[in-house]
């Protein structure tokens, strides 16, 4: 962005300059000594080549290293923000690996940006080099056949390198140009995404299951084909049950949460709460009966108090104290030193893991909706921390419609209904016991569970 804003005052001008000056310096020779003037004005063509071939040499470089820089400052900070999570998931090493991956394809690219960078500049300085010359050897040709004074010939050279001097610098610029006209693009296509459509005809769905009948998404993919994740998903997950999403890694689960909240929409098929559509319901009826309590809770750097009030800024203090005594979060505030007004920190560092999921529930609990998405943690927490976290998600589980992304065992098992995903579609489901006596996939997953630790599929 700061290539964008920075162009017009640090791009534009200088570009005028190099531009105008040589055209100004052509039309004063040919004022003088129209035969120079020509010598000049014919490498003009060669200097116009030899720019777009720069130019289009270093295009696909210059794209290159800006992608890979903008991906590894990307890395950086969220390698300084999720530390937290990191380090409670155990998955420093991961976070490691992916930074210097990203440092490793930013050398490269700069690497191949410098090696490509090379010819173009050797073209530039040549064709400039090569035009100086002819205008030298035609003026010095003209003074030798006495045509020309000294006086004229000594004007002519100092006019011929303020020629040359603005076009090389033009190749340089042209490259800062063609990078922040990339950027005004990447700008651009991000303003003009559109927001989910509202409904024109509002809907209110008068109960709260929630289902999905026939269900197809992938992810919009920059210039390609979206690649398939969900592939026909179906099922209903009953109004105030709780219903346990799981399967591999990938297989789609957050995907189906993040459906239902219409962060996307399907590409095929249809979410539904209460049978009616979830495009048919506007945005703010729809937030309003659900609750998310996923893993990368957002928490803001305010207070233990403002960061629950989020879940429903108009409560009482009353209500508030309800919902934190409910997730267990009030013998957190209690051990602070300084209770309700502690500040939680950027994303909530001052907090452990725990504490910020205690804190995220106690926001759900107060928001009080009807539909909770819950993606339980796979970090192992202390045992004091566990029981805590379980009994604060067994109150909000209490009389509404969960769809929980399952990692512990307890969680699956009590579940009104469990569905195995795998590969984007729904293999099985059932009751646990059911499905234990189905002998498929579950029962293969539950039995192998022993070896691992916790609830964790296995592809
Ligand atoms: N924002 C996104 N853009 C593009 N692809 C995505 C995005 N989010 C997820 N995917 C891809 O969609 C597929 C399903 O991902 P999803 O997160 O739904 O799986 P999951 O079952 O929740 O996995 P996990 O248990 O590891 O969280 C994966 O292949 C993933 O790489």
């Amino acid at each position: 962005m700061v290539n964008v804003s920075g162009a017009p005052a640090h791009l534009i001008q200088p570009v005028v300059t190099a531009v105008v000056t040589p055209a100004t310096v052509v039309a004063a020779m040919f004022f003088l000594e129209w035969r120079v003037a020509a010598a000049a004005l014919a490498t003009a063509p060669l200097l116009w080549g030899a720019f777009r071939l720069s130019a289009h040499l270093s295009q696909r470089t210059d794209a290159r290293v800006h992608d890979s820089a903008a991906e590894t400052s990307d890395r950086v900070v969220e390698f300084a923000g999720a530390q937290g999570v990191l380090r409670s998931f155990g998955a420093t090493e991961r976070g490691h690996a992916l930074l210097d991956d990203a440092l490793l394809r930013q050398r490269t690219a700069e690497r191949r940006a410098l090696l490509l960078g090379v010819p173009a500049l050797l073209l530039n300085s040549w064709v400039a080099q090569l035009t100086f010359t002819l205008v030298l050897v035609t003026a010095v040709a003209l003074a030798l056949g006495g045509e020309i004074d000294l006086a004229l010939l000594v004007a002519m050279l100092v006019l011929a390198n303020r020629f040359v001097e603005p076009l090389s610098l033009l190749s340089e610029y042209g490259g800062a140009l063609r990078v922040a006209t990339a950027n005004l693009r990447r700008a651009v296509e991000l303003l003009e995404t559109p927001p989910l459509p509202e409904p024109g005809a509002p809907r209110e769905p008068e109960s709260s299951d929630v289902s999905f009948t026939g269900v197809h998404f992938g992810y919009p993919a920059e210039g390609g084909e979206a690649v398939p994740v969900l592939k026909g998903v179906s099922f209903t997950a009953p109004e105030g049950g709780t219903t346990a999403l799981v399967g591999p890694s990938g297989s789609g689960k957050t995907t189906v949460t993040r459906l239902i909240a219409r962060f996307f929409d399907a590409d095929a098929g249809t979410v539904a709460i209460g049978g009616v559509d979830v495009r048919d319901i506007g945005t703010e009826a729809l937030m309003r009966r659900l609750a998310l309590v996923f893993q990368d809770v957002y928490l803001f750097d305010g207070t233990i108090e403002e960061n629950v009030r989020l879940g429903r800024p108009g409560a009482t203090g009353a209500e508030l104290r309800e919902a934190s005594r409910r997730a267990r979060l009030d013998e957190v505030v209690d051990r602070l030193p300084d209770g309700w007004a502690t500040r939680v920190g950027e994303r909530g560092a001052q907090l452990s893991g725990g504490e910020r999921q205690r804190v995220s529930i106690a926001r759900a609990l107060l928001k009080d909706a009807p539909i909770v998405l819950l993606d339980e943690a796979t970090a192992a927490l202390d045992p004091q921390n566990e029981a805590a976290v379980a009994e604060a998600l067994g109150s909000l589980r209490a009389g509404r419609t969960v769809l929980v992304i399952a990692h512990r065992l307890e969680t699956v098992r009590d579940a009104d209904r469990i569905l195995v995903l795998q590969d984007g579609r729904i293999r099985e489901q059932g009751r646990h016991d059911e499905l234990l006596a189905e002998g498929g996939l579950y029962a293969g997953f539950w039995r192998r569970r022993s070896q691992s630790r916790g609830w964790a599929l296995r592809g």
